[in-house]
């Protein structure tokens, strides 16, 4: 059996990877919902999928801040000036996705001005505001990015795999989160991740575990709304 690792030994293969081991289950809970499985297996629900975009809409609307005060803590504690251009490309991205989102929805018929933000989605909503305050370190908040934006990557890539019968009117939207640049910029979101948890205090490295165990939680939950028990 495999001993118990020392801090020294995780540093080296990377926190994120070592959570992702121990949190395996709530980890693909998030990115092999049963709704991606099935726009996977192109038994979705398009009404659902209807659902996922004008809530997702809303939430990248407040995603968009959140990126920010991530920016602004880059800016002010971070130990490598690099971060902030990896975090000015997300947000340059984003911008995209808020106009893809909008071309997206009058292509499905979906008002996004009537969309109400569904419980789940305040929640999440909520807890992004939470990890805006000045008082979360930027270790913490940056667990949190690259979470956020993994499990897109994760999911999403699932569904363009070879042998997915994902249907053609979805692929596009599999591909913004599933190709191969979105993939490079989680990993560099996580490199950032890595290296801010490897040198940080027993207490900020907690509290960036719990907060990685929350957003996979949210995301779980955001996925229901569409697919499950919303
Ligand atoms: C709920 C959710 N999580 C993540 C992402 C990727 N930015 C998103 N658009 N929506």
């Amino acid at each position: 059996m495999e001993g118990k690792k020392t801090r020294e030994e995780v540093e080296k293969s990377g926190m994120i990877d070592t959570w992702m081991r121990k949190h395996r289950l709530i980890y693909s809970g998030a990115t092999k919902h049963p709704f991606i499985l099935s726009i996977r297996d192109g038994t979705v629900d398009l009404e659902a999928f209807k659902t996922w975009l004008g809530q997702d809409y809303i939430f990248v609307r407040a995603f968009a801040p959140f990126v920010a005060s991530v920016l602004i803590k880059a800016w002010k504690e971070s130990d490598d000036s690099s971060d902030m251009e990896v975090i000015l490309s997300g947000m340059a991205s984003l911008n995209d996705e808020i106009a893809w989102f909008k071309s997206e929805a009058a292509k499905w018929g979906v008002q996004l001005s009537e969309v109400v933000p569904q419980k789940a989605n305040q929640d999440y909503c909520r807890f992004l505001e939470s990890l805006m305050s000045p008082d979360v370190e930027y270790t913490v908040a940056m667990t949190a990015f690259w979470a956020i934006e993994a499990v897109y990557q994760a999911s999403f890539a699932l569904c363009l795999e070879d042998g997915s019968k994902t249907p053609a009117e979805l692929t596009e939207t599999c591909r913004r989160w599933g190709n191969d640049g979105f993939g490079q910029y989680c990993n560099s979101l996580q490199k950032i991740a890595n290296r801010r948890l490897g040198k940080t205090p027993d207490d900020v490295l907690s509290k960036a575990e719990v907060t990685l165990l929350r957003v996979l939680e949210h995301e779980v939950e955001f996925w229901n709304m569409s697919h499950g028990s919303a």
